[in-house]
């Protein structure tokens, strides 16, 4: 039997639509409305598209969002002293610097600068540790959005093997703590896992984030299994496509989440959703 898919651009947009609630909630309580400082540095095209789309849903949702397009030749102080500015601005709950940033400059910095009540990209080791220590509050914006997704689908994650094929800061790492804070006994698989096919064979929740076009053959893929795709890999042909080999796997699985319309929409609107949340909870 065909798999359901889990439509991540359907769930994005009820996650949207539930903070523009939250948003005239405040402001009919005479709050003032969130504000996110959405910087970029330099031209990349994709980063571009993403950061249009971060500030398109903020103009939607009723949130104040502020523009910083910097040049390529941005220096680290600057970067760094602007985000002083706005830890201190009153106006802002979130800072979001968009990633990957140019070479010259030191994302690791970057991330520690931003206060970690301000971080709604939830990468700031304040927020990673708080997430590994079960009291989650500012959640890395991919991994929450496959939580929101998993849950959507009503699925008791308690004692499901999760295998999580990736082990990025952004991605990976953060996405096996939820796991584990969900009750899956986790499997993480990185470069230097051997037998990956073994791994992912044994998947009941299955996330592969690797970011090369069909790197999981269908038929590895558990019957009744539950798949999110996190790749975004652009083929020669323009067409977009995931990590999982999608045609087969989905005769597989029970579940799983196509790319484009999957796990990509929901990092914009969970990044939505913690800036209402960083607004509530600390600057109110
Ligand atoms: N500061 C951050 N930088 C980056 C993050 C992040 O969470 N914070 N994640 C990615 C890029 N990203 C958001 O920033 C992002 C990626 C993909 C999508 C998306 O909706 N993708 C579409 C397809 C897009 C296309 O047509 O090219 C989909 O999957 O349907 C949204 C946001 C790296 N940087």
């Amino acid at each position: 039997m065909s798999a359901q898919i889990i439509d991540g651009k359907a769930i994005a947009a009820k996650v949207t639509d539930k903070v523009a609630e939250g948003v005239k909630e405040r402001k009919d309580k005479g709050l003032r409305a969130p504000g996110l400082a959405v910087i970029l540095v330099g031209g990349d095209p994709a980063s571009q598209i993403y950061v249009q789309s971060k500030r398109r849903t903020c103009e939607k949702v009723g949130f104040i969002s502020k523009a910083f397009d910097l040049p390529e030749t941005t220096t680290q102080d600057e970067l760094l002293s602007l985000i002083d500015q706005l830890n201190e601005d009153q106006t802002i709950d979130g800072i979001l610097v968009q990633f990957p940033l140019p070479k010259a400059l030191d994302e690791t910095s970057v991330i520690e600068q931003i206060k970690p009540s301000k971080d709604v990209d939830g990468f700031h080791p304040y927020n990673v540790g708080r997430l590994a220590q079960r009291i989650p509050l500012l959640r890395s914006c991919t991994p929450r959005g496959m939580i929101t997704m998993l849950e959507s689908i009503d699925v008791d994650l308690h004692g499901k093997h999760a295998v999580v094929v990736g082990a990025s800061n952004i991605v990976g790492r953060p996405m096996t703590l939820e796991l584990l804070l969900a009750g899956c006994t986790t499997t993480t698989c990185h470069r230097f896992t051997t037998d990956l096919e073994h791994h992912v064979r044994q998947a009941d929740v299955l996330v592969v984030a690797r970011g090369q076009a069909n790197f999981i053959p269908g038929d590895w893929i558990k019957e009744g299994a539950i798949v999110l795709d996190v790749g975004i890999n652009r083929l020669e042909s323009g067409k977009i496509t995931g990590d999982v080999e999608f045609e087969v796997a989905k005769e597989r699985a029970a579940w799983i989440s196509p790319v484009p319309g999957g796990v990509g929409p929901m990092t914009v609107a969970t990044l939505i959703e913690n800036t209402l949340l960083a607004c509530n909870e600390y600057h109110s």
